[in-house]
């Protein structure tokens, strides 16, 4: 017998309907002996998250005021779920509880306290579709990342698994019930509730597919399969039945919010196939994510783009003998409590790819001082409004040429490049352009390799 592990979006949980194409879905198959959930999302377009409204509690509760109106609207959004489950009354009584109790918890720490409110969507997805399940005679339960052994680092919204969760987690293999696990967060060592990154839910189903040794990850999502580019952006783009880790590592990096660029890493160390499914079609092929792909026929997967970073050039006539120039720096950057996304350098020139909602003004200010003032560049500039746009294959190493292909396409519209990258693995090249022309340049570039 298989061991399947599925993970079930936030839109697949977002109104009791999808619930119960979730049960449906998860009974399919017996070998769906772990089932992961996120907290209900959006129901159409203007709709929000359950975790944002519970992000819009915390805050309103830090503030001490306006709390009561969005209490009410995610009491709503369960009040729904549990009726249109036909669950008892009693089940609402409890998430009313817990959130009230949650929201009167400790606020002495705003991360924590937020982390400690928005993994409730999670934990009331998984404790409702657990009932669910049981009410319709099966034999599913829920069970809590603590209990599991899901320990995380402490790092509040950002929290990373810690190597010991896998063997922690491994007996869920033999357990004698199927299991409704929530996605999004595990703990810290010293007991504190941490949440993954947003979208973390991925990474939890992958942690889970990792330690059980699962033959697959299947993530069931609102799209048959991965694009070649982001639907949103490309009218029909190309679908991709077939890719690599390291192709959907890049993508997921770069902007196709399908998977979260943080998942990979489990499944890929544990060879663990990812499928990405449909809740709402479960009969479409879907995308196989794994080693290798039988498909080669697109040098090229996929188009991805992501905006708002900001570039600090240097230049400096013979950087490149100057020993220790890139080290200091980086340690400049560090200094700042900076991580960089990337780094082109030439022979006298050198960029450091920042995030730009992690520059304000005045590290800013501190950084470009201390560049300044040690470093001594004939040149310094930043720039901000960057848009990074990627194209990635295993492929593209085996054909020549790609890179004109892209560069002529953003020219014919009008595109103006700022940077050029190719990565050092060799299967993505970057472009830095600006932000206005970012979705621009994505259909640009799906056009140019999927055609139109
Ligand atoms: N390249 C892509 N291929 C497929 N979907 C994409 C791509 N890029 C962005 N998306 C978006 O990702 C969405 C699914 O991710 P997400 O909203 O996080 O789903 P879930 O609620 O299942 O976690 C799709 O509805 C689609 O709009
Ligand atoms: N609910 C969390 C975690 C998550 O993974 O959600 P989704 O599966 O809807 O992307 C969030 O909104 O960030």
């Amino acid at each position: 017998m298989a061991l399947k592990v599925c993970k079930f979006g936030g839109t697949s949980l977002a109104s009791a309907d999808q619930f119960r194409k979730v049960a449906r879905i998860a009974l399919a198959d017996a070998d769906r002996k772990i089932v992961v959930v996120s907290a209900p999302g959006k129901r159409d377009k203007p709709d929000t998250k359950v975790t944002d409204l519970l992000i819009a509690y915390a805050d309103a509760k830090l503030a001490g005021s306006g709390a009561e109106a969005v209490e009410q609207a995610i009491l709503e959004r369960f009040a729904g779920i549990i009726e249109g489950l036909g669950l008892p009354g009693e089940q609402f009584e409890t998430v009313k509880t817990i959130l009230i109790s949650r929201g009167e918890g400790d606020r002495s720490h705003r991360a924590r306290y937020i982390d400690s409110i928005k993994a409730l969507g999670e934990e009331f997805s998984a404790r409702l579709l657990a009932a669910f399940l049981q009410k319709e005679g099966h034999d599913f339960i829920y069970v809590d990342p603590k209990d599991a052994g899901l320990v995380l680092s402490d790092e509040p919204g950002n929290a990373q698994v810690l190597p010991e969760s896998y063997e922690l987690i491994r007996p869920l293999r033999d357990s004698a019930h199927r299991i409704v696990f929530p996605g999004f967060y595990g703990y810290a060592k010293n007991g504190n509730l941490v949440a993954f990154p947003r979208g973390g839910s991925d990474i939890t189903g992958a942690i889970l597919a990792a330690a059980v040794e699962a033959d697959v990850y299947e993530n069931f999502t609102d799209v048959d399969n991965v694009f070649a580019a982001d639907p949103r952006v490309v009218d029909k783009p190309a679908a991709i039945h077939e890719m690599t880790y390291s192709e959907m590592r890049e993508l997921s990096y770069a902007g196709f919010s399908v998977l979260h660029d943080e998942a990979l890493q489990p499944a890929f160390n544990a060879k663990i196939p990812v499928h990405i499914r449909n809740t709402n079609n479960p009969e479409s092929k879907g995308t196989l994510i794994s080693l290798e792909r039988h498909n080669d026929e697109f040098p090229v997967v996929g188009v991805a783009g992501s905006a708002d970073f900001c570039t600090i050039f240097l230049s400096k006539y013979l950087m490149n003998r100057e020993k220790g120039f890139g080290r200091r720096l980086l340690q400049i950057i560090e200094d700042a409590d900076l991580s960089y996304e990337h780094m082109p350098s030439g022979i006298d020139n050198i960029s450091v790819i920042i995030k730009q909602s992690s520059l304000t003004p005045e590290v800013e200010h501190r950084v470009l001082e201390r560049i300044r003032s040690e470093l001594a560049p004939d040149k310094l500039l930043i720039q901000r409004g960057i848009a990074l746009i990627m194209i990635v294959g295993d492929g593209m190493t085996k054909q020549i040429g790609i890179a004109k292909r892209a560069t002529g396409a953003l020219s014919d519209n009008a595109i103006n490049l700022e940077m050029i990258n190719q990565g050092a693995s060799e299967n993505s090249i970057m472009f830095g352009i600006r932000n206005e022309d970012m979705n621009k340049a994505i259909v640009s570039l799906h056009n140019a390799f999927f055609g139109k």
